[in-house]
C-alpha cells in the first residue's frame, strides 16, 4: 500500500490524455489505476502501455468511468465539455477530486459542473501552467493600472486540430483584463470582426484565434494606446507545462473540501 493517490486519466489517447500518463508514470508522487476512452475509441479493452507504443502495463483502456472512478482518488479530464460535465456527476458520486482542463464549455455546461462542485472537489482551468496563471495576475494588474485610452486585444494561437475559439486561456486573460478595469467581460467583448465594423469602440476587449499546424498554444495581451503597446505574452513550447499543473492539481485537492477552485487557488496566486 503506498500514500501516492491513484489518478485516471480520460482521454486518455488524447495528445493531453498521453502527456498526462507519461507524467503520472514518471512521478513517484501519484499512480495511474485507470484510462478511459469514449466507447467507440479503438483502444478501448486494450492495454495502455501497448497502445502508446511501449511495453505492456497494468492499465487497460476502459469506457466505465464509474467503475474506474471507484479505484481513485483523483480524475484529470482534458476531453470535450459534454464529456467533462458528466465525468463531474460520476466523480462526485465515486468522492474523487476531478481536475478538469477542457475548454469550450457553453454557460449552462459551467451551471452543471458548478451544482457537481456541491458535493465534490473540483479543480478547473482553461490553463494549468505557471506561466499563463501569473500572465493571468499581471494582465489584471495592468488594465486596473490603465484607463480605456489604452485598447485591449487578446491574441491566441493554436494547432488546427483545436476545435474551440477563442481558447480557454484567451477568456481568462479576458475576464482578468475586464475585472482589472472593473466591468463585465460580456458587455465588453468583441468576437468576431469582419466586413464594415465601425471605428473600434472605446472599452471593448478584443478577441482573434490563429490556428495552425502544430502550434502548442500562444497568448498576447496587446494594450494598444497613442503612441505605445504594452504586450504580454505567454508561448508554451511543450504540452509538459499542462501535464505538471494538472497533477499538481489532483495531489492539492486531495482532502479539501468540496467546492469549485482553479489553479490560482493551486499556485496560491489568489490575491485581494
Ligand atoms: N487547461 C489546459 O491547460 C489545457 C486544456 N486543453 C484542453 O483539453 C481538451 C483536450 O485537448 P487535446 O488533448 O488536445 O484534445 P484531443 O482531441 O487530442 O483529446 C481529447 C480526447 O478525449 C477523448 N474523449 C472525448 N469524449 C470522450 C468521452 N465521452 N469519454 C472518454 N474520452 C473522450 C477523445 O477520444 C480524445 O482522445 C481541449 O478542450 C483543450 O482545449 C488542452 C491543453 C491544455
Ligand atoms: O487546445 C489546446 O491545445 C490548448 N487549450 C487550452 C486553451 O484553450 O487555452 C490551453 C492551451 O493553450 C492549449
Amino acid at each position: 500500500m503506498t500514500d501516492a493517490p491513484g489518478i485516471v486519466v480520460t482521454g486518455a489517447s488524447g495528445r493531453m490524455g498521453q502527456m498526462l500518463i507519461e507524467t503520472i508514470n514518471a512521478s513517484d508522487r501519484a499512480t495511474l489505476v485507470g484510462a478511459i476512452e469514449r466507447s467507440d475509441h479503438p483502444w478501448v479493452g486494450k492495454d495502455l502501455g501497448e497502445m502508446m507504443g511501449g511495453a505492456s502495463s497494468d492499465v487497460v483502456v476502459t469506457d466505465d468511468a464509474l467503475e474506474a472512478f471507484a479505484k481513485a482518488q483523483a480524475i484529470v479530464d482534458f476531453t470535450s465539455p459534454a464529456a467533462s460535465v458528466e465525468f463531474a456527476g460520476l466523480a462526485a458520486q465515486a468522492r474523487c477530486v476531478h481536475v478538469i482542463g477542457t475548454t469550450g464549455f457553453a454557460e449552462d455546461e459551467l451551471q452543471k459542473i458548478n451544482a457537481a462542485a456541491r458535493h465534490a472537489t473540483i479543480i478547473r482551468a482553461g490553463n494549468m501552467s505557471l506561466g499563463v496563471n501569473l500572465l493571468v495576475q499581471l494582465t489584471k494588474k495592468v488594465a486596473a493600472a490603465l484607463d480605456d485610452d489604452y485598447d485591449i486585444e487578446v491574441i491566441e494561437a493554436h494547432h488546427n486540430q483545436k476545435v474551440d475559439a477563442p481558447s480557454g486561456t484567451a477568456l481568462m486573460l479576458g475576464e482578468a483584463a475586464a475585472e482589472g478595469r472593473g466591468v463585465s467581460l460580456g458587455e465588453v467583448a468583441d468576437r468576431a470582426r469582419d466586413g464594415i465594423t465601425g471605428e473600434r469602440k472605446r472599452g471593448q476587449i478584443g478577441f482573434h484565434a490563429i490556428r495552425g499546424g502544430d502550434i502548442v498554444g500562444e497568448h498576447d495581451v496587446l494594450f494598444a494606446a497613442l503612441g505605445e503597446r504594452i504586450v504580454l505574452r505567454h508561448v508554451a513550447s511543450d504540452r509538459a507545462v499542462f501535464a505538471r499543473g494538472a497533477l499538481k492539481a489532483a495531489l492539492w485537492g486531495q482532502g479539501r473540501k468540496p467546492g469549485e477552485y482553479d489553479m490560482l487557488d493551486v499556485l496560491g496566486l489568489t490575491e485581494n
